[in-house]
């Protein structure tokens, strides 16, 4: 039967070259080509079927992500895949696994942290899944706050081992992804103790089942720690408890590069700062701000495709009803998410870039840059992950009742998503060190020391704290000068307002604590700033393919004057815009709007994801919504009988019994 594109009249509107999209978004040629194979892999291939995940039993869905890895690691060996390839296939097969901290936070941890000798022992086995290993630094009474961990890590002088131990029950091991169940080894982040003496939190290599039969070794008792939230979702993942009994590790254990410990018993610290023990989570927060753009623009493509075939009202003589993409209030709800998710995207890339040259940096014993990208991982994991998690449950609302339906992937996505909030550190208490950061560069304004990288612009702080914005007509709110002066503005005002508060306290940390809601405030308007910034850097590099650069230039104007009007409070109280500019910012959202308006479908088909990806019947390429929730509605399992399996049991009974009570 010949397939109808039921959006295809949409995608005869489309004034921009898709396909040059495609390669912007992926990042290369090269990259949307080992996308497009690997996706394409992953949806021909039934083990990675994922269309039932949110009715199956938790011990299925568990045996799924186990059948699901074996299956992955062995077409990884088979098609020799790159790293870049099975990066690929693992963001394709979609499901949260034990192979995530493995890869994402053991791996990195022992590469991050370990001496070479150290490197070279545990690498290689972890890199030939000969061990597996997980990242378990969380606790049950602790877990923003890493130095209150209260596990103890004791040095015996007389055995050359370390006693690890969990002193109370609040020490237990809480949260680890790959501990409840698959981790033969963890990372364990626990207190140092040598001679009496407490050093503080360091990283371990311990080994927690046996390699025979997996059984826990002696000292160990493990499990997971239960179900999570939403259907399917997290629940793939073996999230675990872990508590230890004076169990003992050979001392060449501690990971050794930021400090070590002698064989008699000394502890000695290198030259390198002790925060890089916290060195994976920096890892893992950049990593964050790129996945955020792949959840809100997977949120945001459901979305715009289904807004497109739906309809309600406004039908002309029995003509169609409009298509609700039309609405100028579903626009304004769904196009600044559509932005948001190319923003992130670009912010990613730059994000990886600073991380890249932050780790070279380091091999060369120059630390200086470690506070900045301490600052912007954590900065923007935070705003990234917050807005995509609101974004994800907007695009639901903005599919009306059918989004509410599994069937649209909406809820999985939503479910899945949201611990990204909470996880890799709380998102308020990371604004909360951007915070420190600023209050920290304001303070030294003045001193001689310049600000650099994302801060270099309070180095104009004298000009930025009494320019004035000099829009007069909607369209001059279109000038990239025009927005990041005014974002430049906001944040130094917001900062230094900050500053000028907290030294009315009579102690920094009382002053912290009374206006941390200001700072938490004044972090996200950086980090909004930061993301412009990246934005219009981004744009002001060749772009190839007919109109492209024209979109990504609305987008990005999208993008920075809907945050604009959402935040206009801030902009105007700082004065850093008047009311009448304000009510610019909407005429100017109302234009672009128009103009993106022919190009959404493109834009989200730049996406270049598979059904299989997707996951949603209202996201279908094809637009073929109404016929396909039909007919899925009839394979749920409460459709395998006509008549329910309780009839007899409880409707029958209660029926007989109105009509006996009818009959007294
Ligand atoms: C089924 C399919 C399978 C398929 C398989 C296919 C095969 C696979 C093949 C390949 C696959 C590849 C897959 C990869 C996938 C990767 C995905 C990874 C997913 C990860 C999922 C995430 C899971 C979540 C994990 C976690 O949550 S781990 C726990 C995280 N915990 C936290 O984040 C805790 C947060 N708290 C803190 O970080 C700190 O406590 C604090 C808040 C920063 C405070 O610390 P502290 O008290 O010590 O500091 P302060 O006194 O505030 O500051 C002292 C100074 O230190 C500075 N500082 C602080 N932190 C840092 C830092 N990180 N770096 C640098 N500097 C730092 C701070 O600024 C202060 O500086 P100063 O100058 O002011 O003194
Ligand atoms: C799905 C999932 C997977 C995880 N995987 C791992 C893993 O693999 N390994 C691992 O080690 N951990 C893991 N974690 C644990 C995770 O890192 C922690 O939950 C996270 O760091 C937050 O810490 P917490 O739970 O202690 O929150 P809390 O700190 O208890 O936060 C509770 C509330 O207090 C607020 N708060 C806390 N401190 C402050 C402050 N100073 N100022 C203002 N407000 C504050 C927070 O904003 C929040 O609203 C995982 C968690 C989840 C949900």
């Amino acid at each position: 039967m010949e397939e109808i594109d039921h959006l295809g009249h949409e995608r005869s509107k489309i004034e921009f070259d898709v396909e040059a999209m495609k390669i912007v978004w992926a990042g290369s040629q090269r990259a949307l080509e080992v996308s497009d194979r690997i996706s394409r892999l992953v949806a021909s291939d039934p083990i990675f079927r994922k269309d039932d995940r949110t009715i199956l039993s938790r011990k299925e869905l568990f045996n799924t992500t186990l059948r699901k890895s074996a299956h992955a690691w062995k077409r990884i060996i088979e098609l020799r895949l790159t790293e870049e390839e099975a990066s690929r296939l693992r963001f394709y097969i979609d499901q949260p696994a034990f192979m995530d901290l493995h890869w994402g936070m053991f791996i990195p941890a022992i590469k991050g942290q370990g001496t070479e000798e150290q490197q070279k022992k545990w690498l290689p086995l972890a890199y030939k899944m000969q061990i597996i290993g997980c990242y378990a630094q969380t606790e049950l009474g602790h877990g923003s706050n890493v130095q209150g961990l209260e596990t103890t890590a004791t040095f015996d002088p007389k055995t050359d081992e370390f006693i690890l131990h969990s002193p109370t029950l609040t020490s237990s091991k809480w949260w680890p992804g790959g501990l409840g169940k698959a981790s033969t080894h963890a990372l364990i982040y626990s207190r140092l103790i040598t001679d009496g003496q407490d050093h503080g939190v360091h990283g371990f290599i311990v080994q927690l089942r046996s390699l025979d039969d997996h059984l826990p070794l002696p000292g160990i008792t493990i499990g997971d720690i239960g179900i999570k939230f939403g259907n399917g979702a997290y629940n793939s993942m073996d999230n675990g408890v872990l508590r230890f009994d004076h169990v003992r590790i050979p001392r060449d254990q501690m990971l050794m590069r930021v400090s070590q410990v002698t064989r008699e018993g000394k502890y000695l610290q290198s030259d390198v700062p002790r925060q890089l023990v916290y060195g994976t989570m920096v890892y893992v927060r950049q990593t964050i701000v790129s996945d955020a753009s792949c959840a809100l623009s997977r949120a945001v493509c459901i979305a715009t495709r289904y807004s497109a075939v739906r309809r309600q009202f406004g039908s002309q003589d029995g003509g169609p009803e409009t298509q609700v993409i039309d609405y100028k209030t579903q626009q304004n709800r769904l196009f600044p998410l559509l932005a948001s998710a190319y923003a992130y995207r670009f912010v990613g890339e730059w994000l990886k870039w600073l991380y890249t040259d932050v780790t070279q940096r380091l091999q060369a014993n120059d630390f200086s840059t470690l506070p900045e990208a301490h600052a912007c991982t954590a900065g923007l994991k935070s705003l990234t992950t917050s807005a995509t998690a609101d974004g994800i449950e907007e695009c639901r609302k903005l599919c009306g009742g059918h989004g509410y339906l599994c069937s649209s992937g909406l809820p999985e996505l939503f479910a899945v998503y949201i611990p990204a909030c909470t996880y890799e550190g709380d998102n308020i208490v990371l604004l909360l060190q951007v915070s420190r950061f600023l209050m920290k560069t304001v303070s030294q304004l003045g001193s001689g020391i310049k600000p650099v990288g994302t801060t270099a612009y309070m180095g104009q702080v004298e000009h930025l704290m009494q320019c004035h914005c000099d829009v007069q007509r909607a369209e001059d709110w279109l000038k990239p000068s025009v927005i990041l002066a005014a974002f430049q503005a906001r944040a130094a005002r917001m900062s230094v307002a900050c500053a000028q508060n907290l030294s009315k306290f009579s102690s920094q940390e009382e002053g912290f604590a009374e206006l941390s809601a200001d700072l938490v405030e004044a972090a996200v308007a950086h980090c909004q700033l930061i993301v412009v910034t990246k934005y219009i850097e981004k744009l002001q590099q060749a772009i190839p393919g007919k109109g492209v650069k024209e979109q990504l230039a609305a987008l990005c104007n999208i993008y920075a004057l809907s945050l604009i009007h959402k935040h206009q409070g801030d902009f105007l109280a700082n004065g850093c815009i008047t009311p009448k500019q304000a009510s610019l910012v909407n005429w100017q959202l109302r234009s672009l709007y128009a103009q993106v308006r022919p190009n959404v479908i493109g834009l989200v088909d730049a996406f270049n994801y598979t059904d299989h990806y997707l996951g949603s019947i209202l996201g279908r390429y094809d637009g073929n919504v109404y016929p396909k929730l039909y007919e899925e509605a009839w394979k749920d399992p409460l459709n395998d009988s006509v008549v329910p399996d309780g009839y007899h049991e409880f409707i029958r009974p209660m029926l007989k019994q109105q009509l006996r009570t009818a009959r007294l």
